[in-house]
């Protein structure tokens, strides 16, 4: 292993990032970046493109894997071809077709057990119906889905179409608990069969590049970034990127029939019991939009405020929110007055929205059983001073912040030296340097307590359900 080298690929909502490691210790030689189109449906080839602009970066590998957002539907017709855009896990259309499949095959509990996950228009199973219903001559074209990982891993060389159980947990139609597809579920969905790309095993060796590389199965991004992160027992991980994400690796399967927690799988062969929402690191962009601000002049103003931003109080679902599940909501700002309408409270109060949605996602992941010992803060949005002080006190608990890096890509180029190893396990690299953060005088913790502030968002958030 010494000398080799490993690249990992996060093929995320916003972006293409990637890594080029050491395969001994995941020492970080170079990475680069590229953007993505924005919107919530893609054509595929942009992340290719994406991707093709590190391809110098990537020949250097001596093994590749790719981790990239879940749930984006890709269907292909029988030469391959794109048949549409692919429909991507922030796409609210199919959130009908959603409820009705939920109904038509048995209910909440029964979905929840099947597939670990009760459907919500994120999940690619409804994106299917989507198509059947609103484009049945795409439908009919439709020879075979793929997910975001899945497609490029095979573009890059895989011998045959696969996926790996983390990413397959997000479709609505596999089953982390069995490790195997529900017979009938996709096709119950597209009204045809389609084929789905084989389960590889974690740490498989899937095929090999054009430049002799070997290529790991990939996986969705947050089993990538628990990955990268080496995540252990008592620990749960908090992303802000597009998405907000809560999640924690656990050894038997999660099936909530309430929706609220996805019982997906990890990229090892154990458990990711996750909470997703749909407003994240955009609500703090949306902050500094509104208030004039850059990322860093929008932390500051909101460490000038008061805690509880005088009175306003932020419902941050500006592009519909999927937990709780309300597809169709959109922002509030309430508890404006003359009074309290300063930048700076327009700043904190969109801060604290953000950490009192993650806090609600933390605390639905506690209520399925996971019993955090520490909180790990990753993601875009945790490059933000004012996200990582004030998040102890709104959470309530001491929060550790891994050194600022790309975590999903990490987790891919630690998956990569898995398939070159060919060990059982994957390698041990050391984990990251990190700063701990805890609920202390200052800051956070002056003026109303972090307790009510919870509070009134929770009235907010409970005020005007189909807000
Ligand atoms: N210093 C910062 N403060 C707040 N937000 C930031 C900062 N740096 C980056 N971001 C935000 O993080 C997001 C990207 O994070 P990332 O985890 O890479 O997301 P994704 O994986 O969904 O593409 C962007 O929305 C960006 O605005
Ligand atoms: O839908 C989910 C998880 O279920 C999202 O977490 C996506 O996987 C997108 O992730 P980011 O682009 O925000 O990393």
């Amino acid at each position: 292993m010494a000398g080799e080298l490993v690249a990992g690929v996060d093929s995320s909502t916003q972006s293409t990032k990637v890594v080029l490691c050491r395969a001994e210790d995941g020492a970080v030689v170079e990475e680069a970046s590229a953007p993505h189109p924005d919107g919530t449906e893609c054509d595929p080839r942009h992340w290719w493109s994406a991707l093709g602009r590190a391809r110098a970066l990537l020949e250097r590998a001596d093994a590749v894997a790719v981790a990239a957002q879940q749930h984006g539907m890709i269907a292909l017709d029988g030469a391959g071809e794109v048949v549409r855009p692919a429909l991507l896990w922030n796409d609210t259309r199919s959130a009908p077709q959603a409820r009705a499949l939920v109904a038509e095959l048995g209910g909440p509990a029964a979905w929840a057990e099947r597939t670990g996950s009760v459907p919500l228009a994120s999940f690619t199973v409804t994106k299917l119906r989507w198509m059947a219903e609103h484009e049945p001559a795409n439908a009919r074209r439709t020879e075979r889905v793929m997910l975001p990982h899945d497609w490029l891993t095979h573009r890059l060389g895989a011998s045959e179409p696969v996926t790996d159980r983390g990413d397959a947990s997000g479709t609505g139609y596999f089953s982390p608990a069995t490790g195997a597809y529900v017979p009938g579920l996709l096709r119950a969905a597209l009204g045809r069969d389609a084929e789905p790309p084989r389960v590889a095993a974690p740490g498989e060796r899937v095929g090999e590049t054009e430049w002799g590389a070997v290529l790991g199965p990939g996986t969705g991004d947050n089993m990538g970034a628990a990955l990268g992160l080496g995540l252990g027992p008592g620990d749960v991980a908090v992303s802000i990127g597009t998405s907000g994400t809560a999640f924690a690796v656990a050894d038997g399967p999660a099936a909530d029939p309430s929706g609220l927690v996805a019982g997906f799988a990890d990229a090892t062969g154990r458990f990711l019991p996750l909470v997703c929402t749909l407003n994240a690191a955009r609500v703090l962009s949306a902050a500094a939009a509104m208030t004039g601000a850059d990322q860093d002049e929008l932390s500051a103003l909101a460490l000038a405020a008061e805690p509880g931003a005088g009175g306003l109080t932020l419902l941050p679902y500006l592009d519909g929110e999927r937990t709780p599940d309300r597809p169709g909501a959109s922002g509030v700002l309430a508890g404006l007055t003359t009074a309290n309408a300063t930048r700076e409270n327009v700043a904190r109060a969109a801060v604290e929205a953000l950490l009192c949605s993650l806090a609600d996602a933390v605390d639905h992941l506690a209520a399925q059983g996971v019993r955090p010992r520490r909180t790990l803060l990753i993601g875009g949005g945790a490059r933000s001073e004012a996200v990582r002080a004030l998040a102890p006190a709104i959470f309530g608990t001491p929060v550790t912040v891994p050194e600022p890096a790309e975590y999903v890509a990490l987790g891919a180029a630690r998956q990569a030296a898995w398939a070159l190893a060919g060990t059982p396990e994957p390698p041990d690299w050391p984990a990251p340097p990190a700063t701990e953060h805890d609920t202390g005088p200052g800051g956070a913790h002056t003026g109303m307590d972090a307790r009510e502030i919870r509070e009134r968002y929770a009235a907010l958030r409970d005020a005007a359900p189909e807000l």
